[in-house]
């Protein structure tokens, strides 16, 4: 593992965002980092990245923690969900910032892909989109070299194009062996990338979702009208058109004796599950 949370919490005033994480990313995989709107995703990567204090707990990146060695952070780069730190410098005015901070930045990357983007180097960032403001940040904190790259919210507000511009940036950092942990409050472009989804609840907890799959079946129902009241209340719903629903239930022993016995199913089928369907029956669990 390449980085190490253990017992780590953090409050804002009465509020307790994170409440005793416990978690390790691994090296060279992708990592998703989901939860709803406010669960702290922010504040946890901001921790990560010694922007914040944690209130509790221990952190250890490459078995060290920045207490024990300031250098560690050459080894991670953080990308805000807002690019806007340097709004009035040039672009190639940002690269000499994280130069200073990170000693193997590849300017020869940085160049050839801002041409590549068609992004002028002379301009300030405040002269381009929030996206493009966006892509910038990225092209910077991959250049960066650093082994571990956190993205926040990097999908949102992307168009098609830029979104598959960035998953293709993502994959290349895996290919170099860099690990990456990406924040977002839905799962669905990420789903497709990552190799492990962490989930934080409401109430500050974390949880590996990648691990839930057998906690859940995922079940298309063809119903005679409509599906039982029981079993839909006791279920995740992911699809429903006229007759056919597609559910998550829990995986209990009997579960295919209840669906044989009930009287409104015609017929059902199990399907495989997708890590999307892991994010969906947490979030609805725990609702
Ligand atoms: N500096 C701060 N002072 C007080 N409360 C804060 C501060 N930063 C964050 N919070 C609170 O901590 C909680 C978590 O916020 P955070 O921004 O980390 O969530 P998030 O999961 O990133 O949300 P979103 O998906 O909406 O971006 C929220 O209730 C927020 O109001």
């Amino acid at each position: 593992m390449i980085l190490e949370v253990k017992d780590l919490s953090k409050s804002f005033e009465s509020e307790r965002v994170l409440d005793k994480l416990s978690f390790n990313l691994e090296d060279g995989q992708i990592h998703g980092l989901v939860g709803r709107n406010g669960s702290g995703k922010t504040t946890l990567l901001k921790i990560l990245v010694d922007i914040l204090n944690m209130d509790e707990g221990s952190l250890k990146i490459l078995g060290k923690s920045y207490k024990e060695d300031r250098h560690i952070i050459e080894n991670i780069a953080y990308l805000p969900d807002r690019f806007d730190y340097f709004d009035y410098d040039s672009i190639l005015k940002i690269k000499d910032y994280y130069k200073i901070l990170y000693p193997n930045f590849d300017d020869n990357f940085f160049k050839i892909e801002l041409k590549k983007n068609k992004i002028d180097g002379k301009k300030t960032l405040r002269s381009f989109s929030k996206g493009y403001k966006n892509l910038i940040g990225l092209l910077a904190i991959i250049a960066s070299n650093a082994r571990i790259v956190l993205l926040d919210e990097i999908l949102d507000g992307m168009d098609v194009l830029n979104k598959e511009l960035i998953i293709s940036y993502i994959l290349d950092m895996k290919d170099q062996g860099r690990t990456v942990l990406a924040s977002s409050h839905e799962l669905e472009e990420l789903a497709k990338i990552v190799d492990v989804c962490l989930y934080l609840t409401k109430d500050g907890k974390i949880r590996n979702i990648s691990k839930s799959k057998n906690s859940f079946i995922k079940v298309q129902i063809v119903v005679k009208d409509k599906l039982d009241e029981a079993i839909l209340n006791h279920s995740v719903l992911r699809f429903n058109m006229g007759r056919v629903y597609v559910i998550l239930l829990e995986n209990k022993d009997n579960i295919r004796n209840i669906l044989d016995e009930n009287k409104t199913i015609v017929q059902y089928d199990i399907l495989d599950s997708k890590i999307e369907d892991s994010f969906y029956w947490e979030k609805g669990r725990s609702k």
